[in-house]
């Protein structure tokens, strides 16, 4: 699914009106509908409902939402902020519709003292005070408004983005200047906003609601944000033909483990064959030897000349995908391994590295530059900060993996709830799989696997990132539902690998 910004929305919007015959009238309508149809399928008509409703179309629809429920015998309390004594065409129509219906419980409060209305546990607000056309952040009368209802016990619903909250980039923001919301109804796209964590106390659960804007439009616009859902990542997959052998799925060699970690080097290695690859070695310690032997005995051993610690990695195949880093630890001897390997590697092929590598990396920043373009890190928030510096918020890191992808010409992906693949173009693909059960150790070591299986079988290193970081999400999903959140083991994901892949192409 596309994500657009403000910008793109409005002028989605305005192709939509001059080309399919809609007036903006009738997309507020259409708004209110989902909105309306989305709270009766949650709550009777008995339950006290409070509609805040802001001077622009994002009032217009809460005032077109109260109108709907109230004709659907709904008890509806509605005010209107009209506070500059400016109201926008949809909303000052609306304010007239809700005006013509007998008895309305409608406030209209145009400044001065507002008694704000009792919020108790089992009342509904409906917030539409603001929402894309938000200029800056609320001050004053809003700013307390907002806090009433934070400090209520009420359940909010947020009608688009919750008011106060912009669509993409949020800096200046404060808590107490955004809605905190239970739930928010989007219309017709999600936000940037939504896929980074410091504004999940802001958007509750999330839901977008069509309303039928051009779908001409919305596939020719161009987009830097996308979320990957299981139909994109079906679309990625590529099938099997009959007359395959293990030669067209690539070679592949993980550089994993040390004393103590060989764990690591079993979760990437059994999660690389589960997905698919042709043949996999395993670079390990000698200690590994026999753990990965009997442990994942489909894949081949080459033994490093150290006991316990990588200290020499050298190709010895024209390997289709390297990946470096599941449990190497950060010894120095690895960590000189590492640096002569990098400046050494001259295919050019992109070389994903993760973990480990990372943390060797922090502390050699120059080796991000001897990276073959398109390779793939894979760093958490922490190996995230080590490389690349303290960040105070989600917002400013993403911002900087922007900034280094594109500096370095590398793919960064950035693990967390929404998994964000960085590509030095600038675009943006967030994961929607997963679930709290994949924060368990080890569950990393699954997706470098994962990602280095699909790279060996020749996705572009792009492709590899974004479907990895989706198939392991999948896979996680699987995971929980047969252990529950609590009870997932990385080795569980990397388990389910072939069954994610086999139920995301059905
Ligand atoms: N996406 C779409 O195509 C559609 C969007 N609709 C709704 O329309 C909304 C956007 O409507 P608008 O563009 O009218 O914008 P808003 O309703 O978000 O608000 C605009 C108004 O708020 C004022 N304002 C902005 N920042 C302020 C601040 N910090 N303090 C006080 N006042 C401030 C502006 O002067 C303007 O009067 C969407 O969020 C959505 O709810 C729907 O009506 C239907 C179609
Ligand atoms: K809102």
């Amino acid at each position: 699914m596309k994500i657009f910004t403000n910008e793109q929305i409005r002028s989605i919007d305005r192709y939509t009106i001059e080309n399919e015959g809609v007036t903006s009238l009738e997309l507020v309508e259409r708004a209110a509908t989902a909105i309306a149809c989305e709270l009766i399928s949650r709550w009777r008509p008995s339950h006290r409902i409070c509609i805040f409703a802001g001077p622009g179309n994002n009032g217009a629809d809460a005032l077109a939402v109260g109108r709907m429920l109230i004709e659907q015998g709904y008890n509806v309390e509605i005010f209107l902020f009209n506070i500059f004594g400016k109201l926008s065409d949809e909303c000052a129509y609306n304010r007239k519709r809700l005006l013509e219906i007998d008895n309305a419980d409608f406030t209209e409060v145009v400044g001065g003292n507002f008694q704000p209305p009792d919020l108790s546990s089992d009342v509904v607000v409906l917030d539409g005070l603001f929402g894309s056309g938000l200029r800056e952040p609320l001050t004053g009368g809003f700013q307390s408004l907002v806090s009433y209802i934070n400090g209520s016990e009420a359940y909010v619903v947020s009608i688009d983005v919750p008011s106060g909250l912009f669509g993409e980039w949020n800096e200046n923001v404060l808590s107490r200047n955004v809605v905190h919301a239970d739930l928010t109804l989007a219309i017709q796209f999600p936000r940037l906003a939504f896929f980074i964590v410091d504004n999940a106390e802001f958007i509750g659960e999330w839901k977008v609601l069509d309303i039928e804007l051009s779908q001409q439009e919305i596939k020719s616009s161009p987009y830097d944000y996308f979320l990957v859902e299981k139909s994109d990542a079906r679309n990625m997959l590529r099938p099997r033909g009959l007359f395959t052998s293990k030669a067209d799925f690539g070679n592949a060699l993980l550089v994993a483990g040390s004393y103590g970690m060989m764990g690591a080097a079993v979760m990437g290695a059994r999660a690389a064959l589960r997905s698919g690859v042709g043949k996999l070695t395993v670079h390990s310690p000698r200690c590994g030897y026999n753990i990965l032997q009997a442990s994942v005995p489909e894949a081949l051993f080459q033994a490093d000349h150290h006991d316990i610690a990588i200290t020499d990695i050298t190709l010895k195949h024209d390997y289709n995908a390297v990946a470096i880093g599941p449990g190497i630890g950060t010894h120095d001897v690895t960590k000189k391994a590492l640096e002569s390997f990098i400046i050494s590697h001259s295919s050019g092929k992109p070389l994903l590295l993760d973990a480990d590598a990372l943390n060797c990396i922090s502390q050699r920043r120059h080796l991000l530059d001897a990276l073959p373009p398109l390779s793939i890190i894979t760093p958490h928030a922490g190996e995230f900060d080590r490389l690349f510096g303290e960040h105070n918020t989600a917002e400013e890191r993403l911002k900087t993996a922007i900034e280094q992808s594109a500096y370095y010409q590398i793919i960064i992906l950035l693990k967390g709830r929404y998994t964000a693949v960085v590509r030095p173009d600038g675009k943006i693909y967030f994961n929607s799989s997963g679930n709290p059960g994949l924060a368990t150790p080890g569950s990393g070591d699954v997706l470098t696997g994962i990602i280095a299986s699909f790279m060996a079988q020749g996705y572009i290193p792009a492709v590899a990132a974004t479907l990895g970081a989706f198939v392991h999400g999948y896979a996680g999903d699987i995971a929980a539902e047969r252990h529950g959140r609590y009870g997932v083991l990385a080795s569980d994901v990397a388990e389910c690998t072939g069954r994610a892949i086999r139920d995301i192409m059905q």
